[in-house]
C-alpha cells in the first residue's frame, strides 16, 4: 500500500460564499495515525474535512501531504444519493475507478477484490440488490467496501456511523482498525465521545477554530469541551473575512503568492 507523509494545515481558513466556516487552523495529523475530529454542531468539521479532501479550496492557508487523488472519502451519508440505479456489486466496484479509468473494465482478479471486500463487510449475498433496497446499515458497510478498493493511503470519513445499530458499529470499526493497522492514514468525524475514547489514539477538537489537539484523553477534558461550547455559541454567522484573510484572498485573485502569517 503506497504511503505519504503527514498531513499539515497551515493557518487553513475555509467557508462559503466569503463567509469562513471555520478558520485559521494549523495542526498536524502524523502518516499513519487514527484522528477523530469532534466539535459542536457546525463546528466546520465537515468543510475541514472537504478541503482535506480536495472537495472545497480554503480561502486562506495550505494544506501540504495530501493529493486528493490518493484520498479516499465518505461524505456525510445525507449527501449521497441512493436512488442511483446501481447494484451493491456495481457500487463497491466504483472503487476501482482509481486504477480503471472510465473505459477498462475489472478483469478477474479485480472482481474478485470486489468479492472479497463485500464479504469483508459482510454483505455476501447482497451484490446484486439494489442500493434503494438497502437498509442504512447495509448502505454504510457497502460504501465502506468501496472505501476498500480504492486502496488509499489516506482515508476521510465524516459521520460514518449514523444510523448504524451496534453490530454494524463494531464491524465497521474493526475496518478502520484494520486500515490504521496497514499504515493508512484514517481520520473521522464523529459526534460519540465514548466511541472516541474507546477507540481513537488522537483527537482534533474543532469549534469554528482548533481549541486542542493530540492525545484524545488530553483533549477531550471537561475545560476543553466547555470552551468549544462557548466558542460555537459566540461565533458570528455572517462574520466576513477577516483583513488578513480578504489581503490574501485578494492577493490570490491577482495571481500572487499565497501569504502564510
Ligand atoms: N454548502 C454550504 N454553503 C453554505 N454554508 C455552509 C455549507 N456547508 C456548511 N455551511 C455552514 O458552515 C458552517 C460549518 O458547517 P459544517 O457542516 O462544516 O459543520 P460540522 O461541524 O460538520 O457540523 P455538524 O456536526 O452539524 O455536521 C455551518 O454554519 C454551516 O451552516
Amino acid at each position: 500500500m503506497p504511503t505519504l507523509g503527514d498531513l499539515t494545515l497551515h493557518d487553513v481558513t475555509a467557508g462559503y460564499d466569503r463567509h469562513p466556516a471555520v478558520h485559521h487552523v494549523s495542526l498536524r495529523w502524523p502518516a499513519g495515525s487514527l484522528v477523530a475530529v469532534v466539535g459542536p454542531n457546525g463546528a466546520g468539521k465537515s468543510t475541514l474535512l472537504k478541503c482535506v479532501a480536495g472537495r472545497l479550496r480554503p480561502m486562506h492557508g495550505r494544506i501540504d501531504g495530501v493529493e486528493p487523488a490518493r484520498v479516499a472519502y465518505l461524505p456525510q451519508v445525507s449527501e449521497v444519493d441512493r436512488s442511483f440505479p446501481i447494484t451493491v456489486a456495481e457500487l463497491v466496484g466504483l472503487g476501482l475507478w482509481p486504477e480503471l479509468g472510465p473505459w477498462r473494465r475489472a478483469d478477474a482478479a479485480q472482481r474478485a477484490r470486489v468479492a472479497a471486500a463485500i464479504a469483508e463487510v459482510g454483505l455476501q449475498g447482497f451484490e446484486r440488490r439494489t442500493l434503494e433496497t438497502l437498509s442504512g446499515g447495509q448502505f454504510q458497510r457497502a460504501l465502506f467496501a468501496r472505501l476498500m478498493l480504492q486502496d488509499a493511503p489516506v482515508v476521510l470519513l465524516d459521520e460514518p456511523f449514523t444510523g448504524v445499530d451496534t453490530r454494524t458499529l463494531e464491524d465497521l470499526v474493526c475496518v478502520l482498525r484494520r486500515w490504521h493497522e496497514q499504515g493508512r492514514t484514517v481520520i473521522a468525524v464523529l459526534h460519540d465521545l465514548a466511541l472516541v475514547r474507546a477507540a481513537f489514539p488522537l483527537t482534533t477538537l474543532l469549534a469554528r477554530e482548533l481549541v486542542a489537539h493530540g492525545p484524545t484523553a488530553a483533549v477531550l477534558t471537561e475545560p476543553n469541551l466547555l470552551r468549544a461550547r462557548q466558542l460555537q455559541e459566540a461565533f458570528d454567522e455572517r462574520a466576513e473575512l477577516c483583513d488578513l484573510d480578504a489581503d490574501n484572498e485578494a492577493e490570490l485573485a491577482h495571481g500572487g503568492r499565497r501569504r502564510h502569517v
